[in-house]
Parts: C-alpha cells; structure tokens; sequence
C-alpha cells in the first residue's frame, strides 16, 4: 500500500517537536555552563576560553553531516557560546568605532551578540580601554588584503604592554548605499579612504567622474548619507540598516577576496590552543648581515613565518622595528629556542602574544 506524503501540517509539527527539543538541550547546555562558571570563580580561571571555544567550532563543522550548512552551524554556535560566557561573567569588549564598521562586524563575529560592546573614537582609545581595565578585551584591525597594514595599530604594541589573544579574519563587502537606492540620483560618494581605493575600479566603470569623498569611516559615511538625498556611501550592509539606507549596488569591492584582519587585544596571556600563532616585535643591530641572521633560527627549525613587515622606530631615525607572525606556541620548546636564537641579532624583542589560528 502506497503511503501519502505528509502534509505540510503534519510536517510543521514535526519541526515543532525539534524545536522543543533543541530548546531543552539548549538549557542542559546552560546549566551545565553555569556549573563551569561557579567552578572558575572559585578557582580564579579564566572565564573566556579562546582556544576551548575553537575546538568547538572544529569539532562540530568536522563532524556536521549536512544537509545543514556549515557557516550557519558556525554562527549559531557563535551565538550560544557568547551567550554561555554571559552567564558565567559579564563581558565588556571596545572596538574601533562608530557603530556598524567593520570593526564592529568583527567584533560581533568574534564574541557575538551577548557580549557588551563599546564603540570607541581611535585606535588607541580601544588600547587605553584595555590597559585600565575598563574593557576585557578590544577589537582593532590590522591589516587588509587588499590595502595593507594598518599602521597605527602596529604602532600602538611599540609602547603597549597589551597582549594578543586572537585573531579574526573578516570576509569584506562593500554596499553602495542611499536614501533613494537609485544609481542615477548619486552625485557624491563619501566613505573611509580605504574602502574608497578597494572599489575604485567600480566607480570608474559605473560612475565616472562622481567626487568620491575621504571621511572617518564607513559608519560616518552612512550616517551623512542619511541626511543627504543626492550622496551615497560605501559601507557596510549593517551600517545601511542602521541608517535605514537603501542599496544602490551590492558588492561593489574590486578584488573577489577582500579581507581585514583584526586582532583581538587584553590584558592578559591565553593558553595554548594546538595550533597557534605568536606575534612578535624587535629591533635588531646594526651590524652586516643582520637582515639574512635574524630569519636563521626560524629557518633552521623549519618555524613558518607567515608575516613580516618593518616600521620606522619613532625614537631614532633611520632605525627599524620589524613585526613577525611566526606558526607555534611561545610555549612550545622550538619556538622558545628560535626567539632566544634571534635575541641575540636583537637591540630589543617583544613578544606580543600566542593566540589560536583564525579557521
Ligand atoms: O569550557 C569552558 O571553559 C566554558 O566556559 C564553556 C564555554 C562554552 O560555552 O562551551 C564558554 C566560554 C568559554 O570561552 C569556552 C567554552
């Protein structure tokens, strides 16, 4: 006997069923978070567990059997274990400012919605937030594929004594926004400068000859657009919500690959994950055949470097600090002998933290 297929009733009480399930395990969840929570109070741990929160992640993507999408997994999961943390201990996190930049979509990506998060005007007010501990942690990017590294930013570790506990790489898109969302009503584009050079080749093509303005952010932009008919940004889609903006065109960047790396900055070091990175900074002598001595002990021991960029050192001019993203633990034995190795080609090292590799 044939069966009949179900009916979308019978099927919406099935999902129904789910539901109340998942909502139940939810809660189990909870409470067994709560019980972790206690425990670390009374132990003095520490409630945010980066490289815990990772394995996390790894584990349940490497073992999602579909149809389910993976991204989709990876931002609910995001959700419940901001949510988990804020019920073990409060959290305050600053972020480079105003509301919906790319800073704040990264800050929401790395510690979601039920963390407390403070926009702040500069860079280094999200260091000096930090630093007095009025905020756990802060949010400020580093370098963008396309653009660069932020200068500023490595600028800032020279004096600090902030550490790096993360990294967040984010995938960026640009929207051109307006009141009207009609190409034809923009005489006047205003944005960051560096979402400007990402989507020039865009605006040569499709709207030769529009100024295209130089302002603090993207956010800055969508919020002068708001109140200007004839202007459009380039933002982001969250600050277009914000400001009740329409899109004109989405996705205008010049190059398919468009990311910005941040760096997720506290007071305090974090244990190792398996598999990090280190961040370092240093200075070297001044004597022949530093440059080629100073990448020896990576070399050697076979230490992949994935970054180096040097700076002017402010103090003295014509000296350099360089900046090294190196793949392993500080507290791994390799690693600690290739830093002590390269102290010695030093005037100066700092190591600016060992964080889990961005997936
Ligand atoms: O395992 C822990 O240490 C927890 O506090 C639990 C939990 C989670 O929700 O799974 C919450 C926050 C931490 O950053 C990591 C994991």
């Amino acid at each position: 006997m044939q069966q009949d297929a179900p009916t979308i009733e019978q099927l919406r009480t099935s999902i129904d069923t789910i539901d109340n399930r998942i909502v139940e395990l939810l809660n189990e969840r909870a409470r067994v978070v709560v019980e972790v929570g206690k425990l670390k109070s009374g132990s003095n741990m520490e409630f945010h567990v980066p490289g815990r929160e990772r394995q996390i992640y790894e584990r349940l993507l490497s073992r999602n059997p579909g149809p389910f999408p993976n991204d989709a997994l990876r931002s609910i999961y995001r959700e419940i274990i901001s949510a988990s943390l804020a019920l073990e201990s409060p959290m305050k996190v600053a972020f480079l400012g105003p509301k919906a930049t790319f800073s704040h979509l990264a800050t929401m990506q790395q510690f979601g919605l039920s963390a407390e998060l403070v926009p702040l005007k500069s860079i280094p007010s999200v260091f000096e937030e930090v630093e007095k501990g009025k905020a756990l942690y802060g949010m400020v990017p580093v370098e963008n594929s396309t653009e660069g590294v932020v200068s500023h930013t490595l600028d800032m570790f020279v004096e600090s004594s902030l550490k790096i506990t993360a990294e967040v790489l984010l995938e960026v898109h640009h929207d051109l926004l307006s009141r009207s969302g009609r190409l034809e009503d923009v005489k006047k584009v205003y944005s960051h400068p560096q979402a400007i050079a990402q989507c020039r080749q865009w605006f040569d093509e499709n709207l030769p000859g529009v100024p295209l303005v130089d302002v603090a952010s993207t956010a800055v932009a969508a919020q002068m657009v708001s109140e200007d008919s004839t202007a459009a940004a380039i933002a982001s889609e969250l600050a277009g919500s914000l400001y009740d903006l329409k899109v004109v065109r989405t996705r205008i960047e010049d190059q398919v690959n468009n990311f910005t790396r941040f760096l997720v900055i506290a007071r305090k070091e974090i244990e190792r994950s398996g598999n990090d990175k280190t961040s370092i900074l240093f200075s070297v002598k001044d004597e022949p055949g530093i440059l080629c001595r100073m990448l020896e002990p990576f070399a050697k021991r076979g230490i992949n470097l994935s970054k180096i960029e040097s700076r002017p050192y402010k103090k003295k001019a014509w000296e350099y600090i360089f900046f090294l993203d190196l793949f392993g633990h500080v507290s791994e034995p390799e690693v600690a002998a290739a830093l002590d190795e390269l102290k010695e080609c030093c005037q100066f090292l700092k190591v600016l933290g060992s964080y889990p590799r961005s997936i």
